[in-house]
């Protein structure tokens, strides 16, 4: 996809800044531009695309998605309901919505979450009740708890929805089930019969997506409208289960890998903009004699920042070899073969949360690094921080899927523990638990990591069992042990962030140029050194680090933050992010901040006249005491 091309599109940069518009006209712009750029890039996943090809339109998709500075009310239709389509629906199915959604002809979302049921999708309530005399589903919502509440563009853009309902057949539950539901008229856009639509208010992010709210009154849809993959309804009201319970919940494990690839894209956004911003401030004079140095000098703001730069590059690596694997695992289970599918959800499930964690907190540490020019909207690290901690909560809120992460964890140690064989990502816990000498080598530590996962995960699962051995039940001894369920978790997702991103950047370092080699393998070390450093009480409980240990390391960490500054600047250039992408005062190429924070302040409204009404009819009298 051409970022030129998209650029090139009249009127698709904001004349106005979008800080100075109401919400209503920030969704009306954000309609506006969409529509533009759709119609300039219709770019749309063909399923015989190559797995390169896909994870690249995807990655390009969130790149240029991020003109919009918040997100498109056309984001679920590309993120979610065109991947269910094409994941839930039978041949048939697929064959007829993809061509319309592709085309743009329908736009829609993805309807799961309820005012009452986020997280527990199990416990969702809109009702899909087949009637067998009409050969129709009867979608209703029975209390307000069950209306569907956050799908984005679902209040005033979509005119089609998934909707996930639990499906009852002669008073039988048969669970959760996806639904392609009309909402809309074609032609009027009117909400359809029975039908009840509206926008669910200002959020912290996500202004212009239009997240809304949808409740049925008895609607009524065909029973071709069931998507009907993974489990069928006949005519007669028969239902046919799936293979596994789970494969509805596909999309879930899909978008879960597409937002670690969107991380890596929003954290190397902010760390351009937060990074060239310290290479034009300069503030303070350490040196009497000397002019004041560029705020890049010094060491505390190398430690806010490179560590960014570095972990952008760990998440995009560790994301293109998780879609290797999603697109893999999806072939398989094409072909009904499901035993790999526990191991993708697994991972998703670490790596999601963890990229998320991450990357919001490095967003707002790009943020604060920028003084108070950084807490100006126009800076966009605000803006940027808002859109990636959503993501901490929305597909999996990130405990949730920490602990199902551990679910996979513990039944992987307790079967290895019987003589059951580890494979995939977990055949490391049959590994050396101990570490009989520090190896402060990349390898070496990355092995203290793995270490440090499988004592964690073996002393849970003890707690675990302990809990049950005096007499609690199953249930209660989960809860009790939760919180290190958590940590077991994130340590077994930073183990495999850190050997996969090493292992990854050495497969392409055999082609890179020496002098790349070295800047970004030196990137890898400061990542691997960082994290040791963060988790240094780890270190000392499983891996055997002495205090002479941690002295090294911090030397190291010191002298890498020393050799990367020289190409700092150039290491945030290589994500090659065009100024309107940017779309920061802070971070345009040229460096001219101060003459961009004047322009984009003189943008407002409040500027266009030097005195505001409001003297003449408040501050006035009320100065004089007339008021
Ligand atoms: C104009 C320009 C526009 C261009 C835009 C371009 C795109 C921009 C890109 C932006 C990038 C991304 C943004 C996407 C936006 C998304 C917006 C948000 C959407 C949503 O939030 S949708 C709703 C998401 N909701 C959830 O994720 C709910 C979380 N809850 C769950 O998943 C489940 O409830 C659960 C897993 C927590 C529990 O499920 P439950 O049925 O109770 O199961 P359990 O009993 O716990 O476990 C049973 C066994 O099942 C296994 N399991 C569970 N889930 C899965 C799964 N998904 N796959 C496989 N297996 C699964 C589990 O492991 C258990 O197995 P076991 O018994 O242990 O063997
Ligand atoms: C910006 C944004 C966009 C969204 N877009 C969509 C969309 O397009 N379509 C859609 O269907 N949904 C969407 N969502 C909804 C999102 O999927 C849910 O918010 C998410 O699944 C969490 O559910 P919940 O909000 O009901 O929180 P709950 O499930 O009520 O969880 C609240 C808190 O309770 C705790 N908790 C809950 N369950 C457990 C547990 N089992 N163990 C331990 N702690 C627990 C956690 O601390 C959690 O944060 C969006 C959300 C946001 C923020």
């Amino acid at each position: 996809m051409d970022e030129q091309k998209v650029l090139s599109i009249k009127g698709l940069l904001d004349d106005t800044p979008e800080e100075y518009l109401s919400h209503k006209e920030k969704y009306e712009n954000s309609i506006r531009k969409s529509v533009l750029f759709y119609k300039t890039l219709h770019s749309t996943e063909d399923e015989n695309m190559s797995v390169d090809e896909k994870t690249k339109l995807n990655f390009r998709n969130i790149v240029t998605s991020a003109i919009f500075k918040d997100n498109s009310p056309f984001m679920l239709h590309n993120s979610m309901f065109i991947p269910t389509i094409m994941g839930q629906g039978t041949d048939e199915q697929r064959e007829y919505w993809m061509k319309r959604a592709k085309n743009m002809e329908i736009i829609g979302t993805y309807a799961q979450t309820e005012l009452g049921h986020g997280t527990f999708i199990r416990g969702l309530e809109t009702q899909a009740t087949y009637d067998p005399d009409t050969e129709e589903f009867v979608l209703h919502s029975p209390v307000l708890s069950s209306y569907k509440w956050w799908p984005g563009g679902l209040a005033h853009t979509a005119n089609y929805c998934i909707v996930m309902a639990r499906l009852y057949i002669k008073g039988k539950s048969h669970g959760i089930h996806p639904f392609m539901v009309q909402i809309r008229d074609e032609e009027t856009h009117m909400p359809l019969p029975g039908i009840k639509l509206g926008e669910i208010g200002a959020k912290l992010g996500f202004n212009t997506v239009n997240n809304g709210f949808l409740g049925f009154e008895n609607h009524r849809i065909s029973r071709d409208r069931m998507l009907m993959k993974n489990a069928q309804v006949l005519k007669d009201g028969t239902f046919v289960a799936g293979s596994n319970s789970k494969l509805t919940y596909g999309t879930m494990v899909y978008v879960r890998v597409l937002i670690v690839s969107n991380m890596a894209n929003m954290l190397a956004k902010a760390v351009t903009i937060a990074l060239r911003y310290s290479a034009i401030r300069r503030q303070s004079q350490p040196k009497p004699d000397e002019p004041e140095p560029q705020i890049l000098d010094y060491v505390t703001q190398q430690h806010k920042l490179f560590i960014a730069i570095a972990s952008s590059h760990a998440f995009y690596m560790n994301a293109m070899w998780l879609w290797e694997i999603y697109y893999s695992v999806s072939l398989q289970l094409a072909s009904g073969k499901l035993d790999n599918l526990p191991e993708l959800h697994a991972l998703a499930c670490c790596l999601k949360p963890l990229s998320t964690i991450d990357a919001t907190a490095m967003i707002e540490k790009c943020r604060l690094a920028c003084g108070g020019h950084g807490y100006m909207l126009s800076a966009n690290l605000a803006q940027t921080y808002g859109l990636a901690t959503a993501a901490y909560t929305y597909e999996g809120e990130n405990t949730v899927l920490l602990l199902q992460a551990a679910r996979s964890l513990v039944k992987a140690w307790v079967g290895h523990v019987k003589g059951r064989p580890l494979k995939g990502t977990m055949a490391y816990l049959a590994g050396d638990s101990t570490v009989k000498a520090w190896d402060g080598s990349i390898d070496g530590i990355i092995q203290s990591f793995k270490v440090v996962a499988i004592r964690k995960i073996s002393s849970v699962v003890k707690i675990l069992q302990d809990y049950e051995k005096s007499g609690l039940s199953p249930e209660d001894a989960w809860n009790k042990a939760s919180v290190f369920l958590t940590a077991a978790s994130e340590a077994h997702g930073r183990a495999v962030l850190l050997s996969v991103y090493k292992s990854e950047m050495d497969k392409r370092a055999a082609v890179l140029s020496p002098p790349l080699r070295k800047v970004l393998l030196q990137l890898v070390d400061l990542y691997v050194t960082y994290w040791a450093l963060e988790k240094v009480g780890d270190m000392l409980l499983y891996a055997s680090i002495t205090d002479k240990d941690v002295d090294e390391l911090q030397r190291r960490y010191i002298e890498l933050l020393a050799a990367i500054r020289p190409n700092a600047v150039g290491l945030v250039d290589a994500f090659d992010f065009r100024d309107e992408i940017l779309n920061s005062t802070l971070g345009a190429y040229d460096g001219r901040a101060y003459e961009r924070l004047m322009e984009e302040a003189m943008k407002s409204p409040l500027n266009a006249e030097p005195v505001n009404q409001t003297f003449h009819k408040y501050l006035k009298p009320f100065m004089r005491g007339k008021l």
